[in-house]
């Protein structure tokens, strides 16, 4: 019988492209096509409900009974036109992907049907919360959640080939109001972070109203052909490759990079980015990343909260469409050890409604203060809040990735580029002598911050958090995460460290201070407490691990540990203090992801033992049994060679170590199942049950260089990086 990767391999060599027709040649004349934007939404309301939408977009009002109404009849009316049969409520709950549960307009009445859908269904749905996770909020006699519209990120239609669907983006909350998702604890950090940067930006600008936080993201990710995939049982159930040796070539030779891409990617590529752009999404550059079969796409940024949904959804679509193209696309961290891993950078900033960006430097002085101000107040978060920050991109994925090949290590810490560090430096050491606090001659003692910064675009891929010109590049989420979880982290700190900022800063004016020498004055501290963040050297070197602890910095490895930090004191009242989350919802989150962490690293674990048992050992006797049979032949016909021998007893050495570590593994499993805390258990899952990942991979591995390639049952690292 034909083992599954020979098959693989046959069919991975005659893959013929779908063709892929775009909708036009120019881009803006389908961009946007399956959204009801503003535009749409013009046509189809009237002028007083269509103004009411947009306010209750931009600020946040409410919508009454009658409205909604209007909105939902307009909204199917148009979702009709192009074919919609069925709407869903579209939300995020915590398993990491999008959820939905489809509805059809269609309702039979007295005399036939007719298509109906109200206000009510539009505004709230009532999924069974139940089946979600949940951390112990919801019980199971009271399995009600809600998901509620949120009128900021548009309704959209998803189109597959059977038919299609109205989605409308949603908040999942149960039953007692606690969030059940992702969306919901963003939108409140949001709206603590619009109010404090409003407030600090009256010291400057007294027409801003709104400040909107802003991202743009850069998704990674691997691809690999279908056949391949499927003949994997570690990918196909985990998304990571458990066992492989590195292929001869890797990404030695950096030659893939930003390399010509291969034509049945670019074909793929084209497709998903089409549907991407009907659905609003504006997806801007492609390329080939470092590793071998590894690709980048980005969008340009948007508010943010939008910005999260398009990601969610792209990632959605990119699995789909992978499969017309007889690809599967790995949205892992670390499918394949010893090469990069992949990364989902987030580009955040602020902007205000009267279109300035809070993190780009000025042309003025004035500008460059209120640059400043806002500059070093995120650097001033995130020293205060590192250890958060850290916990908010914990995942048993991205654990692989930090601290390896042009990832990010677990120490937070921020690079600026050498002429902002510069300008922090001077201003650390600055006087504000009497006679300029006389004179208000501040802007002497401000220096020249350079418009254009040499240093700053994507120079530094060692550090966590880099300042790139005009925003901040989070660079240490993982390619599979859900960006509102650091971006929830984010926007709450900088809230929380804002209005601390104000309180400082209208204390001194109070005491007598002008105004300017009052900001500058707490700038100036502030630069002075968040020093030791700072950092534009190698993340990747043995001196910064050093240096970092002596600097105090934390250096927390693996996700159990790092998630302590949602539960401090200091994380409480931040919670508090912005709204975010409830005590109740932070240690249900908690518990949630301790529960996704050891439940991975449970399936990878019997994966493991499973592929070993009944692919890897079997290969390896049997050919064991083939020079065994070789030996003896040998022996007959009296010729004296050792080659066979030898190979036997290296074969058996690895063997016999694989097996007894996959039987020990079983036994650790068995023993930290029975554990009852999950904090304990996550931990156990991580060191003990882990640690044998790596002694029964390399054996197993070694094995694979010594079997007979046609008998070897798995497709091997070099097909599976470089068939495409
Ligand atoms: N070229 C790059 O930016 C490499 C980034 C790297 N893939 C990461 O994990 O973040």
């Amino acid at each position: 019988m034909k083992s599954l990767r020979t098959i693989a391999l046959k069919e991975a060599q005659n893959r013929i492209s779908p063709e892929v027709k775009s909708p036009s040649a120019k881009i803006s004349d389908f961009f946007g096509a399956n959204v009801f934007d503003k535009r749409k939404m013009r046509d189809f309301l009237s002028k007083d409900v269509y103004e009411k939408l947009i306010s209750s977009i931009n600020q946040g009002e409410l919508i009454n009974t009658d409205d909604a109404n209007q909105i939902a009849t307009a909204m199917k009316a148009w979702a009709m036109s192009a074919g919609a049969t069925h709407y869903t409520h579209w939300f995020q709950p915590l398993t990491g992907t999008t959820a939905e549960k489809h509805d059809s307009f269609f309702e039979p009445s007295g005399d036939g049907a007719i298509e109906k859908f109200a206000g009510s269904a539009l505004v709230q749905q009532e999924p069974d919360a139940s089946s979600f996770p949940n951390g112990g909020i919801r019980n199971t006699f009271e399995a009600r959640g809600y998901t509620a519209w949120d009128p900021s990120s548009p309704a959209f239609i998803m189109e597959s080939k059977a038919g299609k669907t109205l989605c409308i983006p949603t908040v999942f909350v149960s039953y007692t109001g606690e969030a059940l998702d992702y969306k919901a604890p963003l939108l409140k950090a949001l709206a603590a972070l619009d109010k404090a940067a409003v407030d600090v930006c009256q010291y400057f600008d007294k027409s801003i109203t709104k400040v909107n936080a802003s991202l743009g993201i850069e998704q990674e990710y691997f691809l690999v052909d279908e056949s391949l995939f499927n003949a994997r049982p570690d990918l196909l159930l985990t998304g990571r490759a458990l066992f492989g040796h590195m292929s001869a070539k890797g990404q030695q030779l950096e030659d893939h990079y930003f390399g010509s891409i291969p034509e049945r990617v670019f074909s793929y590529m084209v497709d998903f980015e089409n549907e991407a752009l009907k659905l609003g999404i504006p997806l801007k550059t492609r390329h080939n990343e470092v590793a071998p079969s590894q690709f980048e796409c980005a969008p340009i940024y948007e508010e943010i909260n939008l910005a999260i949904d398009h990601n969610q959804l792209l990632m959605d679509l990119m699995e789909k469409v992978a499969r017309r193209h007889h690809f599967r696309v790995l949205l892992h961290e670390k499918p394949y050890a010893g090469i990069n891993g992949s990364g989902k950078h987030n580009n955040w900033s602020l902007i205000t409604d009267t279109g300035k960006n809070l993190l780009a430097p000025g042309k003025t002085p004035k500008n460059n203060l209120m640059f400043l101000a806002f500059f070093v107040n995120t650097i001033k978060a995130v020293s205060e809040h590192a250890d958060l920050l850290r916990a908010s991109i914990a995942s048993v994925s991205n654990d692989h990735r930090l601290g390896a090949n042009e990832a990010p290590p677990a120490i937070i810490s921020i690079f600026l580029g050498s002429q902002l560090n510069d300008v922090l430096d001077e201003i650390e050491h600055s006087r504000i002598s009497k006679k300029i606090k006389e004179d208000n001659a501040l802007w002497l003692g401000i220096p020249k911050i350079p418009q254009i910064l040499l240093d700053n675009t994507d120079r530094n891929r060692t550090s966590p958090f880099a300042f790139t010109g005009n925003k901040f590049e989070l660079r240490a989420v993982g390619s599979s995460a859900n960006s509102s979880a650091p971006m929830t982290i984010l926007n709450a700190i900088m809230a929380e460290q804002l209005v601390k900022f104000k309180t400082e800063v209208d204390k001194l004016i109070k005491k007598g201070d002008k105004k300017d020498i009052a900001l500058l004055t707490v700038i100036k501290k502030y630069i002075k407490e968040s020093k030791s963040i700072r950092f534009e050297g190698n993340g990747y070197s043995q001196e910064w691990e050093d240096e970092a602890a002596t600097r105090g910095l934390s250096n927390i490895k693996t996700t159990p540990k790092a998630l302590d930090a949602y539960l401090t004191e200091k994380s409480a009242d931040l919670f508090n203090s912005t709204g975010i989350y409830s005590k109740r919802e932070i240690h249900a989150r908690h518990e949630i992801m301790l529960e996704n962490f050891y439940k991975k690293l449970q399936i990878e674990a019997r994966v493991m033992g499973e592929v070993a048992n009944t692919a890897i050992i079997p290969a390896a006797i049997a050919y064991q049994n083939s020079l065994i049979a070789n030996v003896k032949g040998l022996k007959e016909i009296g010729v004296d060679s050792k080659v066979s021998l030898d190979i036997v007893k290296k074969l058996t050495e690895h063997l016999e170590i694989v097996k007894t570590n996959i039987d020990a593994m079983l036994e650790e499993r068995k023993l930290t199942n029975k554990i009852e805390d999950t904090r304990e258990k996550a931990i156990a899952y991580d060191e003990k049950v882990k640690t044998y990942f790596e002694v029964i991979r390399y054996h197993a591995d070694k094995l694979e260089q010594i079997v007979d390639d046609s008998v070897w049952p798995l497709p091997k690292f070099r097909e599976l990086l470089f068939m495409k």
